[in-house]
């Protein structure tokens, strides 16, 4: 597939832009006329920048308002047409966007409008430039690309084509299979969009709220399935208007896009057989958290580890090698990192006590990590003593690391290989925990959708739909990606507000990273009177909270008291019910969460409020301000 951006995807100026869309690793640049304008330099010296950097422009837009005007508005908007293609010759493009008619004082007529465009067509062949015509979803008597199909067609000029964009056949649901009879030479350029499903009008949702393939709701990939059904083999090119974009990293959004097209081209290959993207390994298949390790130091290491007791986890083995130490509980297995050395070390000096690596037990780690590569992911290494092993393993959230393991190959022995085994003499019985149910990471929020693609692209995942958390100072928006059998959940939380526990956990953990860990039970009350006996204390929740469940739910009176006496919250989905026991939270609000899941599918997001006013209660004295609730 042969990648392109508009610059009015990015914020910044042209030559961060072109510097980030080089950088991303896109073949061809589309130039805002916008961009182009606010830059103090010639034509020549924005060409000169892109082809330096080895990229083609592939087109230079937007040309407004052409088609269909009347006498003398007619002359001047060729008058208009011949001033563009001077700046595109300088430039060095040949393709220029038309997009449909907007004005007031256009006229309609398919014929009226291919005659247009055949003049322009002359006007443009003679200096050996093409012209696209794109229909705006909001266009006035344009806004249907079969419609610009036919005022192409009936143009009848090699020098003019069409421009489909997917938004703008997306957004009005026009049936897509009409792209399949276009000949592929026809269409000039085509343009990639996806956005969130939001009832809205077309063209403010279009100018504000386009994302990357796969990050929103879109049909894209059935879209670009239709193009590629046509032979067309030219460049697949991003342009999104997106407020949050225009205001992020350059970089990474650049990047974001980057990996949405590989993402796309391989689905695609996948879905109809047609070789647009690159071969590579299937989404990796998550069969559980391997392990979760935490960076720390000697001293605070103490209150972690014996967290790690109350909550019922034993000392198995110590790492040859490094200070490293196992803790195990069912299928749980935690790590805690005191070595002065090495990236854990770095992690833990910026971040202090930090959750920050997470292995992931995939069926073939090899071809995970191929994948991840091959989607853009940031390989992560560092040395390690002949005879251990070194896991494949990439940049995560907060620039903390994923680990790939599977049991095919040594790498699922880690524990004998790199560790040698100790007997806990602490006496501590587990309390039934089981695995780990999900992982839950706290992110800025702009880079949720940054992460969600990164998960759902590399990993065979799904997300479910944002959810809005609210904390008692804000509101904090949860996104979900989850596997069918559930052995892998991440939820996401991403907050802009730092009032909020999770924007405080942000502001003093110097970024994104996990918040907290929930791990399962089968049998919440004997879990919850296990722990208890070892010195567990859980979270206390207001007995306000059990009158109201008890009569939102209907609870019986004996449950609720149980709840209660254990300070289990309740909440129940359509496939059954679901209960969560806290632990208080530790250092910047960093908590474990116990469940037990009786086929419920959710999170329990309407708990949520009651939780974090309780989290914040009590880290209050040292932590967020008191007027923070
Ligand atoms: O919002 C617009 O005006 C606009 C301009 C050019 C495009 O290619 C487009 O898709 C939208
Ligand atoms: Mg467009």
């Amino acid at each position: 597939m042969k990648t392109s951006i508009a610059t009015v995807t990015l914020s910044g100026e042209l030559p961060d832009k072109l510097e980030a869309i080089a950088r991303a690793g896109f073949d061809g640049v589309e130039i805002f006329e916008n961009d182009f304008l606010a830059f103090d330099g010639s034509p020549a010296d924005v060409g000169r920048m892109a082809g330096d950097l080895g990229l083609k422009i592939t087109l230079f837009q937007p040309f407004r308002d052409f088609e269909g005007m009347p006498d003398p508005l007619r002359s001047r908007t060729f008058d208009r047409a011949e001033r563009k293609f001077d700046v595109m010759q300088e430039l060095g493009t040949d393709m220029v966007l038309v997009c449909s008619n907007v004005s007031q004082a256009a006229l309609g007529g398919i014929d009226r409008a291919a005659a247009d465009f055949h003049e322009l067509g002359e006007r443009a062949a003679r200096r050996g430039l093409k012209v696209g015509y794109e229909a705006l979803a909001w266009g006035r008597y344009v806004n249907d690309h079969r419609d610009a199909w036919e005022i192409v067609r009936r143009a009848d000029h090699p020098n003019v084509g069409l421009i489909l964009d997917s938004f703008h056949s997306l957004s009005r649901k026009i049936d897509i299979n009409s792209i399949r009879s276009i000949p592929k030479e026809k269409i000039f350029i085509v343009q990639l969009a996806d956005a969130p499903l939001i009832d809205m009008d077309l063209l403010y949702w279009s100018r504000h709220f386009r994302n990357m393939p796969g990050e929103g709701d879109l049909p894209v990939t059935a879209f670009t399935e239709a193009v590629a059904s046509t032979g067309y083999d030219g460049y697949f090119s991003l342009e999104i208007f997106n407020d949050q974009f225009r205001g992020g990293s350059t970089r990474a959004i650049a990047a974001d896009g980057h990996r949405s097209l590989i993402y796309l081209a391989d689905q695609v290959r996948r879905n109809v057989h047609t070789p647009i993207g690159a071969a590579m390994p299937e989404r990796a298949v998550v069969k559980g958290v391997g392990f979760v390790e935490f960076a720390t130091d000697m001293d605070e290491s103490v209150e972690l580890v014996s967290l790690l007791r109350a909550l019922g986890f034993r000392k198995t083995a110590i790492h040859r090698s490094k200070k490293v130490t196992l803790f195990e509980q069912g299928s749980i297995r935690i790590l805690v990192n005191t070595d002065p050395l090495g990236f854990a070390s770095a992690a833990y000096a910026v971040h202090g006590t930090f959750a920050y690596a997470i292995a992931l037990n995939v069926e073939d780690a090899a071809k995970a990590y191929q994948r991840a590569l091959a989607l853009d992911a940031e390989p992560f290494r560092q040395p390690v003593v002949d005879g251990e092993l070194e896991f494949p393993t990439v940049r995560g959230v907060g620039g903390g690391l994923i680990y790939l393991i599977d049991d095919t190959s040594p790498l699922g022995r880690f524990p004998e290989i790199d560790f040698e085994a100790v007997s806990d003499e602490t006496g501590i019985v587990g309390a039934g925990l089981l695995q780990f149910d999900h992982v839950a990471q706290t992110v800025a929020y702009d880079e949720m959708l940054t992460w969600l693609l990164f998960y759902t692209s590399i990993f065979e995942t799904r997300k479910t739909p944002m959810v809005d958390i609210i904390d008692p100072s804000g509101i904090v928006r949860s996104q979900v990606v989850e596997n069918e059998p559930g052995t892998l959940r991440i939820t996401m939380n991403g907050t802009e507000n730092r009032r909020t526990l999770a924007g405080h956990f942000i502001a003093e953990k110097f970024g994104s990273g996990i918040q907290h860990l929930a791990f399962s039970t089968d049998d919440i009350f004997v879990t919850a009177r296990s722990l208890r006996s070892q010195g567990f204390k859980p979270l206390h929740i207001s007995p306000n909270y059990y009158d109201d469940i008890e009569a939102r739910f209907g609870l019986e009176p004996d449950l609720t008291e149980r709840l209660k006496a254990e300070n289990i919250l309740y909440d129940r989905d359509e496939h059954g019910d679901y209960f969560q026991l806290y632990s208080g939270t530790y250092g910047e609000g960093f908590f474990f969460e116990i469940v037990e899941r009786r086929g419920y599918r959710g999170y329990g997001a309407p708990n949520a409020i009651f939780r974090i006013a309780a989290l914040k209660k009590q880290m209050r004295p040292e932590g967020i301000p008191k007027d923070a609730v």
